[in-house]
Formats: C-alpha cells, sequence, structure tokens
C-alpha cells in the first residue's frame, strides 16, 4: 500500500475534452514529456501531476471515443479549468463541443475556466511548424529532432504530404468560429461576457507536433486557476478534512500520472 502521507494532493484539477483524434492525449505528452510521440486512442481516462511552483494540478486526459462519454462529467466534477479541444482541419470536431462535450462541464465548479483549442495547427500554418521549446525560442526542424520520438524528427511522418514544409492542409475552423463558440459557451453557463475572461484570450490554436503555443495554454491556465488554488487551500486550514476521493486517486497510481 502507498503511504497516503508522502503523496502529492493536487490542489487543482484541469479537464480535457473532446472528440477523438483532435488531439487531447499529445497536448499532455507535450507539455508535461516536451515530445510528439505515437498515441493510441485513450480509453476511459488518465491524469498527470504537475508541479507549479509550490502548487500540484493534476490535469486529466479523457477518452474521445462515443463509447466513454459517460465518464466525461464524472471527470469534469471539480473543475477548475476545462480545456475544450478540436481539431482545426476538422469542422466536426468544434461543433461535437457544443453538442456533445459542453454539457459534460455541468459537474465543474462554478467559477470554472473555459479554454478553447485548436489543436493540428502545423498542418494549416506555416509558423506552427516551427518548433518551439520551453522559452517559447522558435528553432529549425533539425534542433527539433530531439524533442521528437519518431525517426524522421519533426514534423512527422516522412510519408505524410502535410510533413513537407510549406505543404498545407485547408484550415475549416477559423479562430472567429471559435470566438464566436466561445461567446455560446458564456452564455450556456449564465456568465456576463463582459465580466468574463475575453474570448482573445482564451480561444487558442497549437499544434502538439510542433509545440507550438503548448506552453501559453497550459501556463496562461495555471495562472487563472491560482485564485481557486488559494481559496481551496484556505477552505482546507479553516476545515482541515481529508479528501478521501483525491487521496485514493493519486494514492493508487503512486506517481505522477495515472489511468484508469
Ligand atoms: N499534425 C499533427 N498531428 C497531431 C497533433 N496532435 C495529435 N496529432 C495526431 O493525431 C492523432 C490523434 O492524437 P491523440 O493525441 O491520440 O488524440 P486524442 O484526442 O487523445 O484522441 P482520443 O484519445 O481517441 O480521444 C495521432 O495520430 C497524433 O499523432 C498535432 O498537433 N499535429
Ligand atoms: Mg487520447
Amino acid at each position: 500500500m502507498p503511504e497516503v502521507s508522502k503523496m502529492k494532493k493536487p490542489d487543482v484539477k484541469i479537464v480535457l475534452l473532446g472528440d477523438m483524434n483532435v488531439g487531447k492525449t499529445s497536448l499532455l505528452h507535450r507539455y508535461m514529456e516536451r515530445k510528439f510521440k505515437e498515441t493510441v486512442s485513450t480509453v476511459g481516462g488518465a491524469f498527470f501531476l504537475k508541479q507549479w511552483g509550490p502548487y500540484n494540478i493534476s490535469i486529466w486526459d479523457t477518452a474521445g471515443r462515443e463509447q466513454f462519454h459517460g465518464l466525461g462529467s464524472m471527470y469534469c466534477r471539480g473543475a477548475a479549468a476545462v480545456i475544450l479541444t478540436y481539431d482545426v482541419t476538422n469542422w466536426q470536431s468544434l461543433a461535437e463541443l457544443e453538442e456533445r462535450f459542453l454539457s459534460l462541464t455541468d459537474t465543474a465548479n462554478h467559477d470554472c475556466i473555459y479554454a478553447l483549442v485548436g489543436n493540428k495547427a502545423d498542418l494549416t500554418d506555416s509558423k506552427a511548424q516551427l518548433c518551439q521549446d520551453s522559452d517559447g525560442l522558435v528553432k529549425d526542424r533539425t534542433e527539433c529532432n530531439e524533442e521528437c520520438e519518431v525517426p524522421s524528427g519533426c514534423p512527422t511522418p516522412p510519408a505524410s504530404p502535410t510533413s513537407l514544409p510549406g505543404v498545407m492542409l485547408r484550415k475549416q475552423v477559423i479562430n472567429e468560429d471559435a470566438v464566436t463558440l466561445y461567446g455560446r459557451i458564456l452564455r450556456y453557463k449564465g456568465l456576463e461576457e463582459k465580466s468574463s475572461l475575453p474570448a482573445e484570450k482564451m480561444c487558442f490554436e497549437t499544434s502538439a507536433k510542433t509545440g507550438y503555443n503548448v506552453d501559453t495554454l497550459f501556463e496562461t491556465l495555471f495562472d487563472l486557476v491560482l485564485p481557486s488554488i488559494l481559496r481551496k487551500r484556505q477552505e482546507n486550514q479553516q476545515s482541515p478534512t481529508v479528501d478521501l476521493e483525491e487521496c485514493r486517486m493519486v494514492g493508487s497510481k503512486k506517481g505522477r500520472s495515472g489511468c484508469c
């Protein structure tokens, strides 16, 4: 049995939601492991623990496949932020966010923060084809090799025409579509646009493949959930009870990440 006293207890929870194949797992790998690597479609869900200064943030990856849909609202319970992910080359993946995934967030915190993330920007946008390191410095593709676990480096694979610099797919979702959806999400949540975080700040385009905007996404959210963390810590000091569900969750995994 792991010793619960030595386990890190998450201060706050962030959840990735979105259709299958949009790149949720790849975004998490890129951020946590600094790599783009082969993925298999997620079964159920998995979490990673990120130490952010003195705070522990659990980031939950969920399965986009229809058969796991029922689990989504369970994963969102108590979330301080939800990353609604779509694929910029797939218009339906944006539509699905509203049709299938938004209602799953009803179990999130009342002050939950929502980010809309269009992934796979490297397929449509030449600036997203450049690799970015953790300081946001742009590197060329040869320097990028060490951060990719695929033989030909980044971007890959070699057989795909989209791996060639300059060969782009048609962008099916433009940023304005995401901004419009963000407005509808606020209305669904009964929030005033004026007093909420602005769409320009909360709509991102990323590439898990090159790292484009990935650090910015996660670190913007970490900063924004800080008030939730501080409030939770204060509440815990006032009534120091143990959250058995969270302890069990972390305790059962022994380490930094796990799945269920
Ligand atoms: N070009 C490109 N491909 C990507 C990117 N992110 C993910 N992919 C590819 O898209 C496919 C799906 O990625 P996953 O991260 O497994 O997608 P997911 O959203 O976790 O899918 P489920 O677990 O089924 O919900 C894989 O083949 C990835 O290599 C990206 O930024 N650019
Ligand atoms: Mg996945």
